[in-house]
């Protein structure tokens, strides 16, 4: 009979992930989703845990000392309770179970995800491994092949014990060891490929995913943005991509770790005594049970903490942005008020997350004892039938140490998978939300042709997606090619709703919009924003120097174009004059331009990207006069000889406009040239009058926006 005189000597390791953190290092996440490091993942998290955890499970080390996951949990949560919240919020902290809620009750958080169940979320990812498959047959066969190398260790272990140093034998030791050590090595060498090979595949995987999920988020239509906080889905493309990770890849990797290390130990452990392994097997069910038993609240938790990590990023994120109106309107306090709100709901779901999971950890460590102590009453009884020495026992119950910790995992499993489906829910959300438009089939498209400019508006009618009410109704005019259309009309009669449907963001619930008589769904989008250049209300600036931002109006312009639209944009002589030039980096909140500049710099982009087709959106809004002058004379060299439709409010620039079109509740009131609607006295006369402080009084033109030679 095998037989063990002491604890092993070797550094053993034990194979099995240990998602819940027992032997969880700071800083390693929790299995209820909270988001991992940005780092890549610690090789235990792929199933290897290095002797130094596994080791004092049972052995002298005990419990205790091998407790780094509560240590960490422990500096985590004071750390994070830095962000903002102040010390008082944790007397809130919930007790397990009451943070059901907790997440949804700051201002803004809605919880709009579909519930999944985590078999449901592991079946929509697990088709983002294809082209990761072959490596993750070889992480499992590295993962197989290190516990069988486990368990030779153990049963070469019990070889030395019995007849080497029981007999005192030395020429018993050589053979032994000589297989121990080759054993060893090789474990060794295929941990080292397993954990290389699941790192690498893990990675892959979260760059495929956030690829996948930007790719789709960047079709998604103005309205989808309008209803997400942008911080919550920054939150989405970085936290809960990661927590997928965790149930496919990691997930798929530790299952077949904890199953096969269960397999190999149990039938080891039966190997060495059957009685003693049935008496440490009778009471293992209950680590199940107890895994069942916490999966439902920690899934809970998890959504929780996942909505509050996006609230408070919103939060950061909105008040940066907002940074001008916060310090000119004394609003810190009530920033600070806001962020400690989110990051109190945060705390609450922090604490009860590590509450449970501790809460599991120590229902789990009675569980073992239990079993334990059902060991050594076998083994007491067979030692005192003389069946069995001291030392036979004390090897076995040390032999327990490497038993438990993969069945364990198996019960733990299941909650990092069920935790991480609060991920999978808030990225399905985003996979699920549809385009507003697609390009057309493939073979359907209309063959490319050189494009005049004639823009057709014909009986159109638009509702919003879930608006309760039509924006546009039969909104029908033409603009040919060259001409300049203006658009006017009160706030919110629908002028840019006008510039969505021609730039095809939407498309028109009734009617069609046609360029060049060819409706715009029969054309590939790329190929109609090639055509229709947008210089929306907003001055769009990318975070690059001033040559990418003008450069991107036609990837691959050479310098002397870039620099002859900054001229005709007269904004060369301002770049110019920057120590850096076309070098100098700016950004949408830049201090360096002021917005007229900034603007002249979106007009030398349409120069250069030089469309057929140009809509231009309140090109002077929240430009003062002066300010707006400098525009002016740029805009009319990028108008000249190109069809435009104006969005305006600022009728100075309607004598110029071959047409203006009066749009009142989403309809074409009046439609006509400056002087005629004037002499109408409508709608436009009395938007006109209201302009300029008198009604219908100022019949003349104003010449601010001639279209004569440049
Ligand atoms: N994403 C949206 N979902 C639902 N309704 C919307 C959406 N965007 C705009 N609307 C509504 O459509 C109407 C027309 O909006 P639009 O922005 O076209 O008006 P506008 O004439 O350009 O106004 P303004 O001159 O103030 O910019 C408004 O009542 C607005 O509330």
């Amino acid at each position: 009979m095998t037989s063990y005189q002491d604890q092993p000597t070797m550094q053993l390791r034990a194979i099995g992930s240990d998602p819940v953190g027992r032997h969880r290092r700071p800083g390693r996440p929790r299995p209820y989703g909270r988001h991992r490091p940005k780092t890549a993942r610690l090789p235990e998290e792929y199933g290897y845990v290095p002797m130094a955890d596994a080791h004092g499970e049972f052995g002298g080390d005990g419990g205790t000392h091998g407790d780094g996951g509560t240590h960490g949990d422990g500096g985590r949560t004071s750390g994070d309770g830095s962000k903002g919240c102040d010390g008082g919020e944790s007397g809130n902290s919930g007790k397990v179970g009451e943070t059901g809620n907790s997440g949804a009750t700051g201002e803004g958080r809605e919880r709009t995800a579909p519930r999944l169940t985590a078999r449901q979320a592991f079946r929509r990812f697990w088709p983002l491994t294809q082209g990761d498959r072959h490596r993750l047959v070889l992480i499992c066969v590295c993962v197989i092949a290190a516990a069988l190398a486990e368990t030779a260790a153990i049963l070469l272990f019990s070889d030395l014990t019995d007849n080497a140093l029981r007999r005192g034998s030395l020429s018993a030791f050589w053979t032994p060891a000589a297989q121990w050590l080759v054993v060893a090595v090789l474990g060794a060498a295929v941990g080292y490929l397993g954990n290389s090979l699941a790192v690498w595949t893990a990675e892959r995987f979260v760059l495929r995913l956030r690829a996948r999920v930007f790719a789709h988020v960047q079709e998604l239509p103005p309205h989808f943005f309008q209803r997400h906080r942008q911080g919550d889905l920054v939150e989405r493309l970085t936290g809960d991509v990661e927590s997928i990770e965790q149930m496919v890849v990691s997930g798929v990797v530790s299952t077949v770790s904890a199953v096969f290390s269960t397999v190999l130990f149990s039938l080891a452990a039966f190997r060495l005594r059957w009685d003693l392994a049935l008496a440490a097997f009778v009471l293992a069910p209950l680590f199940w049970l107890a895994a069942r038993r916490f999966s439902g609240r920690i899934t809970s938790v998890a959504r929780d903490e996942r909505v509050a990590d996006g609230a408070i990023t919103s939060v950061v994120e909105e008040s940066l942005g907002n940074i001008v109106l916060t310090q000119a309107y004394n609003r810190k306090d009530a920033e600070e008020r806001r962020l400690g709100r989110e990051a109190g709901a945060w705390l609450r779901a922090s604490v009860a997350g590590a509450r449970m999971s501790e809460l599991y950890e120590q229902l789990v460590e009675v569980i073992e004892t239990l079993c334990v102590l059902a060991v050594i009453g076998l083994g007491a009884w067979e030692i005192s039938q003389d069946r069995m020495t001291i030392g036979q026992l004390l090897a076995f119950a040390a032999f327990l140490g490497y038993l438990y910790p993969p069945i364990r995992n198996l019960g733990q499993l299941g909650l990092t998978l069920t935790a991480a489906t609060a991920g999978a829910e808030r990225l399905v959300e985003i996979l699920d939300a549809e385009p507003a438009v697609s390009d057309p089939p493939p073979g359907a498209a209309v063959v490319p042709w050189r494009v005049h400019g004639t823009v057709e508006f014909d009986r159109v009618g638009f509702r919003y997606p879930g608006g309760d009410r039509r924006t546009l109704a039969g909104v029908s005019f033409t603009a040919r090619p060259g001409e300049f259309v203006l658009i006017t009309g009160a706030s919110g009669a629908g002028k840019s709703t006008v510039s969505k449907l021609l730039t095809r963001f939407y498309d028109p619930v009734e009617g069609q919009v046609r360029l060049d008589g060819v409706p715009l769904p029969a054309m590939p989008l790329d190929f109609l924003r090639e055509h229709v250049t947008l210089l929306p209300q907003e001055t769009l600036i990318l975070h690059d120097t001033i040559r990418e931002n003008i450069a991107c109006g036609r990837p691959g312009a050479a310098e002397h174009e870039i620099v002859q639209a900054a001229r005709d944009a007269a904004a060369h002589d301002f770049i110019a004059a920057l120590p850096e030039g076309y070098d100098t980096r700016i950004d949408p909140h830049t201090a360096r331009l002021s917005g007229g500049q900034l603007q002249r710099i979106a007009i030398a982009r349409a120069m250069l990207r030089d469309a057929p087709v140009l809509v231009l959106d309140e090109p002077t809004t929240g430009l003062d006069a002066l300010a707006a002058r400098r525009v002016v004379r740029p805009l009319r060299r990028l108008m000249s000889g190109r069809t435009t439709i104006m969005i305006t409010h600022d009728l100075n620039l309607a004598p110029d406009a071959d047409r203006v079109l009066v749009l009142d509740h989403g309809r074409v009131v009046e439609t006509g040239t400056h002087r005629d609607l004037l002499a109408l006295g409508g709608a436009y006369a009395r938007l006109h009058g209201s302009q300029n402080g008198s009604s219908q009084a100022d019949t003349g033109p104003r010449p601010t926006l001639r279209l004569g030679p440049l």
